[in-house]
């Protein structure tokens, strides 16, 4: 495999190829840009050379500019690390160059990748390649003029639907729609190419600069129209976050002064997007989810996975049929057992429900969700367990079933089968109590909906076996979720984590606040809905279990309030019935049901939390702290007990499994933008307010007094330990 860099061969024929190297997708590091540069310039002022065509190595084209970079940016602040690609690059050399350049793409051409394909004369595409302009999803726009020749190639519509949902399309669309010039296969892809350019340079095929057309842009009041319609959509969907508006300010800049305006506009702001928030979120957010599948001891000490084809999932309710469901969608034959008919049926009529509605929502073909279902079958008995590779365990919590079903399995599946719980609380030594396969015994802690929520934690106990770990790992991927491998205690890492979080809630509504209020500012903050409305969408069975084990587990810093029970006393049991702090009718959205603040009333008599009996007066800046701080406490309490490999896991983990915004960056990067310092002394002022709550953990406390990162490894940490 070459190295890093960019390579030029020039033909018999007078074609330069161009061929950018970086495996493993060719990102354009500064080191390749300037390759590029240099080969662009000698191939320009070579006489035998006639035209040039620009291709990646390794049947990929690139997957665009080096993501590292902006770390770096982030980091020191300075943005004149970033090379001038747009205008020097882009527009001088290649596309006002002296001699035609053809893009031969094949297998991915995205973000600066696809930009750069754009700046050549024509594009030439292998089948299946995924062409996109992601950046916006980075937190940036594209920089290298894609903002502007993306519309001019394939209508402005389209184009800023592939921008701002991040959302690749094939060459094959790419070709219907304008973008790629021809569709050939990987064999016949540099051949083609190369005639295509040389038919360029002899005036055969016309030599295009895709900035300088206008053809597809329609008139200037269309387009305001189409920048009116998708701004109006960008303020809903994306409300704090700045580049989806910028980037269509930006194309506007173009469409109303040119191109090559825009070009300089998009430069000047992406700049500006670079050094915010949301994009030192974003950037974190990328490398984090990649740093998952790196777990010391189970992924570098050579061991291979396993294949696994058939599982066995026991429990056929909610997360039973929804992991079930998962399993098949990736493919994997599944035997899904229940304790009699009635429920089985129920549990195989859930998952076709699940298959049907991705269907419904268009996003699944019918031939796909067939060919799943087929992968189902529905027992009564362990006979099938003989030939499974894992079991998932999806009943209720009770530790003597978990126990009972676990000495069973152990006798009914063969001796390499994984033996897997996707218990949320209980501890895993404790399910695996009845037998001596301990080394195959792992969490499988999926969120529910399991089949649509990305994550997976993995829970590990000192014994579960490294060979284990990676199998799930790999599953995971099969089934396209992110696995978080993670150490075993009470509620694991994201439940524990993040118990605080309604348990603030009550508190900070016991102390006055409005629920409402609260359940506003904390969507506005950037989660989907307030603690509260995810309360009445849960169920309030839910929030009764959770809450009785998570507060004696962890009693020291619990808060109990007896409103659930009072709510389920008064009829109401959350969306389930219609009636919870919101009301609930087919078609429209949740209501705020006023005839609920008598009952909290009721329930702040009972707690008689409220200092001298009157509401706590707190600016809306201070709820929002009031609720997420504790989550943070917690967080580094994950840390400091080394329940995590590293804290950006726990990032990753906030943002996949409880849809803390990405944005932010998840919830110790949060913090660590926030200042440790000043959630230490807001933690330690509450705590003397409200009592024990609020408590700064050591680990906080250390780190706030001495300036270290809450995301510093724990080796900063003395005393730390590890449970991985
Ligand atoms: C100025 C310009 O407009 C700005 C830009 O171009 S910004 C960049 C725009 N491009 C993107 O957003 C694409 C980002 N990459 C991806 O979406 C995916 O990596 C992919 C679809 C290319 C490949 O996915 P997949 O095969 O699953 O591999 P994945 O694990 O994600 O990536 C493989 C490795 O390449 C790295 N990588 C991928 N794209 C990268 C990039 N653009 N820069 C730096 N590293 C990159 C990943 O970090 C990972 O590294 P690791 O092995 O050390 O963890």
């Amino acid at each position: 495999m070459a190295g890093v860099g960019v390579t030029m061969e020039v033909g018999n024929d007078g074609v330069a190829v161009i061929t950018i190297s970086n495996p493993p997708v060719n990102a354009l590091a500064i080191p390749v840009v300037d390759g590029l540069k240099a080969k662009f310039v000698e191939a320009t002022r070579r006489e035998d050379v006639k035209a040039i065509v620009l291709t990646g190595n390794g049947g990929k084209f690139s997957g665009g500019f080096d993501i590292n970079v902006f770390e770096k940016v982030h980091k020191t602040g300075d943005i004149s690390i970033m090379p001038d690609v747009s205008v020097d690059l882009v527009v001088n050399t290649i596309e006002d160059g002296k001699k035609p350049v053809v893009a031969a793409i094949e297998g991915l051409a995205l973000g600066g990748g696809l930009e750069l394909t754009m700046g050549c004369h024509a594009r030439i595409a292998a089948p299946k390649a995924q062409l996109g302009l992601p950046e916006l999803s980075l937190g940036v726009l594209p920089g290298f003029g894609g903002t502007q020749r993306l519309p001019r190639l394939l209508g402005l519509s389209k184009a800023v639907e592939i921008m701002l949902l991040s959302k690749p399309i094939m060459s094959e669309e790419g070709k219907k729609l304008g973008l790629i010039d021809a569709l050939v296969s990987s064999e016949e892809l540099l051949r083609v190419s190369r005639l295509w350019a040389l038919d360029i340079a002899a005036r055969r095929k016309p030599w295009i600069r895709s900035l300088h057309r206008t053809d597809k842009l329609g008139s200037l009041s269309e387009s305001r129209e189409i920048l009116k319609v998708a701004r109006q959509q960008a303020k809903q969907t994306a409300p704090n976050m700045p580049q989806h508006l910028a980037c269509l300010d930006v194309i506007e800049e173009g469409i109303v002064h040119g191109g090559y305006n825009g070009v300089l506009k998009e430069a000047q702001v992406f700049k500006e997007l670079v050094l915010s928030d949301t994009s030192r979120g974003l950037v974190h957010v990328f490398f984090a989810q990649r740093a998952t599948s790196k777990v010391p001891n189970v992924t570098d000490i050579g061991l291979k996975p396993r294949s696994v084809k058939r599982v066995a999932v026991i429990g056929g309710g909610l997360m039973g049929s929804g992991i079930a469901t998962a399993l098949i969608l990736g493919n994997i034959y599944v035997v899904l057992k229940e304790v009699n008919s009635e429920y089985l049926l129920r549990g195989i009529k859930m998952v076709e429900g699940n298959v049907r509605g991705l269907v419904a929502r268009k996003k699944l073909a019918q031939d796909k969700a067939e060919k799943a279902l087929s992968m189902l079958k529905g027992v009564l008995d362990y006979s099938e367990f003989r030939n499974v590779d894992m079991v998932i365990e999806a009943v209720i919590e009770k530790v003597p079933l978990k126990q009972t079903i676990f000495s069973e399995i152990e006798k009914a599946c063969p001796p390499h089968c994984i033996l897997a719980t996707n218990t949320s609380t209980i501890d895993l030594n404790v399910v695996g109590e009845k037998t001596s396969s301990q080394d195959r015994i792992v969490g499988a802690h999926f969120f529910s909906p399991a089949h649509v929520m990305p994550l997976l934690e993995i829970v590990r106990t000192e014994k579960t076996s490294a060979q284990v770990i990676l199998d799930l790992m790999a599953v995971g991927k099969i089934i396209k979720k992110v696995p978080v491998v993670v150490g075993n205690c009470t509620a694991f890492a994201v439940n524990r984590t993040f118990f605080p979080y309604t348990q603030g809630s009550h508190l900070l509504l016991n102390l006055g606040v409005d629920v409402f209020r609260i359940d506003k500012l904390i969507s506005r903050f950037g989660l989907p809905m307030g603690p509260f409305q995810l309360q009445d969408l849960a169920g309030y069975g839910v929030a009764l279990a959770v809450g009785k084990e998570l507060g004696a587990a962890f009693s020291d810093r619990s808060f109990r309030s007896p409103l659930v029970e009072l709510l389920v006393k008064s009829g109401r049991n959350g969306k389930n019935n219609g009636k919870g702090y919101y009301l609930y009718e087919k078609g429209s959205k949740p209501k705020p049901d006023p005839s609920v603040l008598p009952i909290i009333e009721e329930c702040r008599r009972v707690t008689n939390v409220m200092p001298g009996g009157k509401p706590i007066s707190v600016s809306d800046n201070e709820i929002v702290e009031m609720i997420l701080f504790p989550v943070v406490n917690e967080a580094c309490r994950v840390m400091d007990e080394g329940v995590v490999v590293r804290a950006s896991d726990l990032d990753i983990a906030s943002v996949l499994g409880m849809s803390f915004p990405s944005y932010r960056g998840g919830i110790v990067f949060w913090g660590d933008t926030v200042g440790p310092n000043h959630i230490y002394t807001s933690l330690k002022k509450w705590s003397e307010l409200y009592g024990s709550f609020y408590k700064p953990s050591r680990f906080l406390e250390e780190r706030a007094t001495k300036g270290i990162p809450l995301s510093a490894p724990a080796s900063t940490s003395p005393g730390s330990r590890s449970r991985l």
